[in-house]
């Protein structure tokens, strides 16, 4: 390797001497001579590796040319070679700068000075680059952004760094000499440590996230990475955790998650969200043998808003319209925003297409008042298709577009409605939300009718009464017999109202064939079994026999077996109190419940009737016949009359007047008629 020389000297011969001095010491010397500081300032530009330099120079000095050195910061070896350098001189050159001194006389000390400080060059130049590392590892370390901590091999920390005060909240001296595991939260069990650990120390690192505890008792998630320090015999002496603080990451993961999942302005579940939980409650609906309903919901004329009042507009509609419908919904019914004016609900528990419609109907009915959007009073309309499962398709895709067809049905049917991907359905539906609200004005609008059967005894043939049967007479839906509207009018609540006009139309009626001479003894009435619980029915009985100015024994009134076997204690309290006001009491559908017959013998009861299912088999099932027979014994041994229903047929009515029957009533006898059609044979008038 070529030794870059700079040597100072004004005689060219003694630096001659000293070049070949340094060649015969093994050295490779490429020298350049100063004697000057201009020369000398142009030699070090070129970066020598050495400065041989006499201390007297005619121009220069070797004092000079130290402090030229030391001014530009230079750490480049420097041997004086003089040749009358007394001790003072040589001692001051040294603590100028200089490294060593050799006597031209002795040029033998060349060789071994200059590998000298050589040497202490190349060592201080491996001392000053270790110094320069330490000091960047330590601002490295202080100024890097993650957290780190050093423990020892015993787990006690050592070291942290700004950051680790910054994230956890502890300064440096609250946290050295503690174990790291001061920091530990509560989210992790004893196995995900002994895991990290066994990870460890298998392999000498580990890495993943994990929660920890604030100063200040907040739980945070980091991102930590644990490396153990081995030392030159492998042994591990320090580990080391760099760590970051993830929480800002986790806000933002879950943001992303919830956004990949949920419609951005509503916030309700989106597409993908609502396909998965249909997928997820059809296999459940399978299992379980349930139903589920999917109704497709579309705003109507939506793009008319948008279009006229702007987008801002239309999507606080949106959001109110979300919140409604949210709002009409139970929790665990799934409404989805599918996109721009869609909407689609999953029915869960739909159990029956009635729910589902119950539902369409509601949320109908939330829009159906006017929303205040941004300054503007806007009214919105909907229009919902449903689809059913399994009826109308087995998997979600399938459900989605029937729904969605059946919602076109309803765009195509002037919107503002809801229709079935089944029809049928649909007319089922629409029938009964007709019916539903029609029905509530039936009494108040008079369209409540009676008609009359007459009751027969079957061993004189003579009338022994009527049964009023109500009808509903609607200008649209025609008569409506009480099997369509009784337990619709049950459900909403409006029996008491329709029993109580049918009470006293049929007392009243009674009256009037009196003033008309006719004889008929009693009147029947059915019950039903929401008035039965009404406290104010003896009131009601009593009113309606006063009005119409009846005796004692002209009303019967009719309770069926399973309302008896309701609620035993009050009802029987009920019917007793009926029945002091002189009222008859008969079960109707005798045979169908199950009646328990000691309780029965407790009823303050005058009548069974029959129930025409078995009336109707008399003479084509044995059976049948057996149980009519046995009511009748057992109506005997109770003191009670029987009356068959639904005799229509004159050897039915042999058999029942055989087996001891006393009553019969049917379309042998007569339909039952309003009281304009009935025909009242001479017989029947009073003698
Ligand atoms: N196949 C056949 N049917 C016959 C025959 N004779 C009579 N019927 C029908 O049998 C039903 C007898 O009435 P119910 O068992 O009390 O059963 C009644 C009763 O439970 C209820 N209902 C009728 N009017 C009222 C009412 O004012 N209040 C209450 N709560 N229920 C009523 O509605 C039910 C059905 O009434 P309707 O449709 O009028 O049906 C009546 C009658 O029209 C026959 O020979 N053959």
């Amino acid at each position: 390797m070529p030794l870059r020389v700079l040597i100072v000297e004004d005689l060219p011969l003694d630096a001659e001497l000293m070049a070949l001095r340094l060649q015969e010491e093994g050295f490779d010397p490429q020298w350049t001579r100063a004697q000057n500081q201009e020369n000398y300032l142009l030699g070090l530009e070129q970066g020598p590796d050495l400065i041989l330099c006499d201390w007297h120079l005619p121009r220069f000095s070797g004092q000079r040319a130290l402090a030229l050195l030391r001014e530009r910061g230079l750490n480049i070896p420097f041997i004086i070679v003089s040749g009358g350098i007394g001790e003072e001189a040589a001692v001051e050159a040294l603590r100028l700068g200089a490294n060593d001194y050799v006597m031209k006389d002795r040029p033998a000390r060349l060789g071994e000075a200059v590998r000298r400080v050589l040497e202490e060059k190349r060592l201080r130049d491996v001392h000053d680059r270790d110094q320069e590392q330490l000091r960047l590892a330590e601002r490295v370390f202080q100024n890097t952004a993650e957290g780190i901590k050093v423990t020892d091999a015993a787990g006690n920390l050592v070291s942290v760094n700004a950051a680790f005060e910054t994230i956890t909240g502890y300064r440096a001296e609250e946290a050295l000499g503690r174990n790291p595991r001061f920091l530990k939260s509560a989210r992790h069990d004893a196995a995900f440590y002994r895991n990290l650990w066994a990870t460890l120390l298998e392999t000498g690192h580990w890495r993943g996230e994990i929660w920890n505890r604030r100063k200040s008792g907040e739980v945070y998630p980091e991102w930590l990475t644990i490396s153990a320090v081995p030392d030159d015999q492998g042994r591990v002496t320090h580990y080391v955790g760099v760590f970051s603080d993830i929480t800002h990451l986790k806000e933002a993961q879950k943001q992303i998650d919830f956004l990949a999942y949920h419609d951005a302005l509503t916030h309700l579940p989106n597409r993908t969200l609502f396909r998965d939980r249909l997928v997820h409650a059809l296999a459940h609906a399978r299992r379980e043998t349930r139903t589920l309903a999917v109704l497709f919901i579309d705003l109507d004329r939506f793009k008319t808003v948008n279009d006229t009042l702007g987008h801002p507009v239309g999507d606080e509609l949106l959001l109110q319209v979300s919140r409604r419908m949210s709002e009409a919904i139970r929790a665990d019914d799934t409404l989805a925003r599918l996109g721009g004016d869609e909407f689609v609900l999953l029915l869960e528990d739909a159990d029956s297409a009635q729910r589902a419609a119950t539902v369409a109907r509601k949320l109908l009915e939330c829009l159906a008042s006017s929303m205040r959007v941004s300054g503007h009073e806007l009214t919105v309309t909907a229009s919902l298709g449903i689809s059913l499962y399994p009826t109308d398709g087995e998997d979600a895709d399938t459900l989605i577009r029937h729904a969605d067809r059946a919602m076109y049905e309803a765009k195509q049917r002037g919107r503002n409605n809801f229709q079935f991907f089944t029809q049928a359905l649909t007319d089922g539906a629409f029938e009964r939300l007709v019916m539903e609200n029609v029905l509530r004005g039936a009494v108040g609008r008079g369209e409540l009718v009676l008609h009359y059967q007459p009751q027969i005894a079957l061993a004189s043939g003579r009338l022994m009464g009527f049964e009023a049967l109500v009808r509903w007479n609607h200008p649209e839906l025609g008569l409506v017999p009480p099997g369509r509207f009784i337990p619709l009018a049950e459900e909403i609540g409006i029996i008491g109202d329709i029993g109580a006009w049918v009470l006293r139309a049929a007392c009243r009626q009674l009256a009037d064939w009196d003033a008309q001479g006719f004889a008929v003894p009693r009147m029947g009435v059915n019950l039903s079994v929401k008035q039965i619980d009404d406290a104010g029915l003896t009131e009601l009985v009593a009113s309606a026999l006063r009005e119409a100015g009846l005796g004692e024994h002209r009303l019967e009134l009719e309770v069926t077996e399973s309302m008896l076997m309701g609620v035993p204690e009050t009802n029987r309290a009920a019917l007793n109190a009926i029945k002091s006001l002189g009222v008859e009491l008969a079960v109707d559908d005798f045979g169908t419940g199950y009646s328990n017959l000691a309780y029965l013998k407790l009823l303050p009861l005058d009548r069974l009737k029959i129930d025409q299912s078995f009336v109707r088999d008399i003479g084509r099932d044995g059976n049948d016949e057996a149980i009519v027979r046995a009511i009748i014994a057992l109506a005997r041994s109770l003191g009670l009359e029987t009356v068959a229903e639904g005799v229509e047929e004159a050897h039915q009515a042999e058999f029942l007047l055989r087996e001891g029957c006393n009553l019969a009533q049917g379309y042998l006898y007569s339909r039952p008629l309003p009281a304009e059609a009935l025909s009242f044979p001479m017989c029947f008038r009073r003698d």
